[in-house]
């Protein structure tokens, strides 16, 4: 969460660095979602909504197979990410990234440093000191009255904003079963968010992580992206064969690797959704390293990672205040969806 814990106790943690271990009891499972969709009867149906809830609550982290998206749309998303961060810099700042409410367009390494901090002189500090070794592309709803996308021209990119508005509703629409599921998991009405998450206040982020040397991400405090939690409600993470992505193991503080499993898409509880809840889901931290396998025993550069994240939010009307059955005592005041999501981005940019 936002105000769990402080940098330096993070710092010391970032140290440690395992793997999964059957000691730490550790895991993020692997969920077939067509039990869901396919399910005959309630009862059924709320089976898988109970492992979504049950992992969610302990590791905050799933793996999900069977989702219905096709691998020909993935890939073709992934395609099309990478031809973008080909473009020239100077083509790709015209697009840059300017507003924390409108969220939307590039950003260059070294823009955004991802940290548990709050505090804006510390975030700069960090940022100088060990910038995310990363560049990204923001998309929002396209309809948006206020905030337009940042789009390339076709001719620079052609096909990337329909890929892209088709893959946003595609995200959106699985994201939608995936809060049905949040919902019966929490024995509230399956339908309990859907008037809540329907106006797609969402960011789609592509992500490139360029090669880099090792030597330099074994830095003290450097990643790929610093350890962070995300800030809406539910994540969709879809990661190539390169990895590099690990979870902290809450009970021990030790990171995990988050291997990638082909098929499969990472989804992950954010920092509203465990406010919802009032902290019963678990918005755990994660971040981004070198790969553990090496491609040869000389390699001291990393290979390039692309990966492409998901970020869904509720309507940004709505207000987050304790779900019923998340316990008799409110631990947070009720905060504005946009207020919040808003504030944090701020924090993060420059
Ligand atoms: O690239 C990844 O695997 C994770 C990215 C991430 O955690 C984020 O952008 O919030
Ligand atoms: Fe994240």
């Amino acid at each position: 969460m936002f105000f769990r814990a402080s940098v330096r106790v993070h710092s010391l943690r970032l140290q440690k660095r395992r793997f999964a271990s059957a000691a730490s009891g550790f895991r993020i499972p692997v969920i077939n979602f067509s039990k869901f969709r396919a399910a005959q009867s309630d009862a059924e149906k709320k089976e898988t909504a109970k492992e979504v809830v049950s992992a969610f609550k302990h590791s905050g982290f799933i793996y999900v197979s069977n989702h219905g998206i096709p691998e020909n749309t993935v890939s073709a998303v992934f395609r099309k990410s990478a031809e973008f961060f080909k473009m020239p810099d100077k083509v790709k700042a015209q697009l840059a990234w300017e507003d924390p409410r409108s969220n939307r367009g590039y950003v260059q390494i070294g823009r955004e440093r991802v940290t548990q901090s709050t505090d804006v002189a510390e975030i700069s500090a960090l940022r100088e000191k060990a910038p995310d070794c990363k560049e990204s592309m923001e998309i929002g709803r396209d309809w948006d009255s206020e905030w337009k996308n940042q789009w390339p021209k076709e001719s620079d990119v052609p096909g990337f904003q329909k890929t892209m508005l088709e893959f946003f509703q595609t995200c959106h629409d699985l994201h939608v079963e995936m809060m049905r599921s949040v919902a019966l998991g929490l024995d509230l009405s399956e339908d309990f968010f859907d008037r809540k998450i329907d106006q797609q206040c969402h960011n789609l982020r592509l992500l490139s992580y360029p090669p880099v040397k090792r030597v330099f991400l074994d830095g003290k405090g450097q990643a790929r992206a610093g350890a962070h939690s995300d800030y809406g409600t539910l994540t969709l993470l879809f990661q190539d064969s390169v990895g590099g992505l690990e979870v902290m193991d809450p009970q021990t503080g030790v990171f995990v690797p988050a291997t990638p499993i082909p098929g499969t898409i990472v989804i992950n509880v954010g920092d509203l959704l465990a406010r919802w809840s009032n902290d019963v889901l678990r918005s755990t931290l994660h971040r981004v390293v070198a790969p553990a396998k090496m491609i040869s025993s000389t390699e001291t550069i990393t290979p390039v990672r692309q990966s492409i994240a998901f970020f869904s939010n509720p309507n940004f009307d709505t207000v987050i205040e304790c779900l019923p059955n998340c316990g008799k005592e409110a631990r947070y005041p009720p905060v504005n969806t946009e207020n919040y999501i808003v504030g944090r981005l701020a924090a993060t940019y420059m």
